[in-house]
């Protein structure tokens, strides 16, 4: 390591860290005895950054092991293969992102990573796939590797399990009842992307990061990360804090649909990552972004809009939402490719 590295942070004593970490245990189905207090967690946490851990999520520590190995191979294939099968070629924005092509934070450089985006294997013939919507259908895989489908398919199915059930504890949160949200994830918008991040240059300047400051665009994002650390989240008071790697749980976070959703009572905070801390080595992340199904109008929920006041955002559908996000921050190439 670099004497100008900071020291790899310690093992998170989860009491200590500044974003909260949820017990999902007996809250995990409707209904479970649990599921009111960790509401009420959920509740403050989302009002506060908007990121908090799970835990006892019940997602099999093998499969994620499994997805990070494949992460590393698919990211270790050569660079024809990867740029054959750039997202670049894809009407839907999956397969190979190199470093530099996103720039999440316009106001810095480009970002210093690499990832491969995936999503549901929705069959040609779903009516969203027929449509052309953005992020429907069309997979890019390698024929080097046949298995990566079969478990990017599992690993997938699993989020959006999870994920389906923390949008119940939200609505719980909300005061609603705990299938407020379910008619929204018919056909849901699911990507999953595999991301690696070189090793932060020494003597890089402040604008520098291997994702810049961003916020989410979707509904949930559900993290894995390696044991490197390297995520900050920005707190409600401006201040900076790592989202340290805490073992067996997922980092998860809002995205913007859920301000909108709530009319900015839940917050979608900015967040960014710098490999600083991996004594060289590359760090490597697995966000899951849930978003509901393209034509969820999303809108503030009963109770988020005082009497006499009008919404904070025009309502839109998340389909609308997010093709704008895509566009904003791929710039030209991917609304060429989107067209
Ligand atoms: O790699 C990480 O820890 C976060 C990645 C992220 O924020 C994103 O892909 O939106
Ligand atoms: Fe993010």
């Amino acid at each position: 390591m670099s004497p100008s590295r900071p020291a790899a942070p310690a093992a998170a004593d989860a009491t200590a860290l500044p974003i909260p970490v949820l017990d999902l245990e007996g809250a995990l189905v409707p209904n479970g005895p649990r599921s009111a207090e960790v509401a009420r967690q959920l509740r403050a946490a989302a009002m506060s950054s908007g990121f908090f851990y799970v835990r006892n999520h019940a997602v099999d520590a093998e499969l994620v092991a499994r997805q990070f190995a494949l992460a590393r191979t698919l990211l270790d294939l050569p660079a024809a293969t990867r740029e054959a099968l750039s997202m670049r070629h894809s009407p839907t924005m999956r397969g190979f992102e190199n470093l530099g092509e996103q720039t999440l934070d316009a106001a810095a450089r480009p970002d210093l990573k690499e990832s491969f985006y995936c999503g549901m294997a929705y069959p040609p013939d779903h009516p969203y796939v027929q449509a052309g919507y953005q992020t429907y259908g069309h997979n890019q895989w390698p024929a080097e590797l046949p298995a990566a489908p079969a478990q990017c398919e599992r690993y997938i199915r699993t989020m959006l399990a999870l994920s389906q059930r923390l949008m119940q504890l939200m609505a719980l949160s909300l005061g609603l009842s705990e299938h407020y949200f379910d008619h929204t994830a018919e056909s849901p918008m699911v990507t999953l992307r595999m991301v690696r991040y070189p090793a932060h240059p020494t003597g890089a300047d402040e604008r520098t990061f291997g994702a810049g400051a961003h916020t989410d665009w979707g509904a949930l994002t559900i993290l894995a990360q390696d044991a490197h650390g390297g995520l900050e989240v920005c707190m409600p008071d401006g201040s900076w804090v790592a989202a340290t790697p805490v073992p067996g749980c997922f980092v998860v976070n809002l995205g913007d649909m859920i301000p909108r959703w709530t009319n900015g009572l839940y917050h979608s905070n900015p967040h960014r990552v710098r490999n600083l801390h991996s004594g060289g080595a590359p760090r490597y992340s697995i966000p899951f972004f849930y978003e509901p199904d393209y034509l969820a109008r999303i809108e503030p929920v009963p109770g988020t809009v005082p009497a006499g006041e009008t919404p904070r955002h025009a309502a839109c559908t998340a389909g609308e939402h997010l093709s704008e996000m895509y566009r904003k921050t791929y710039g030209l190439k991917a609304a060429a490719a989107a067209a």
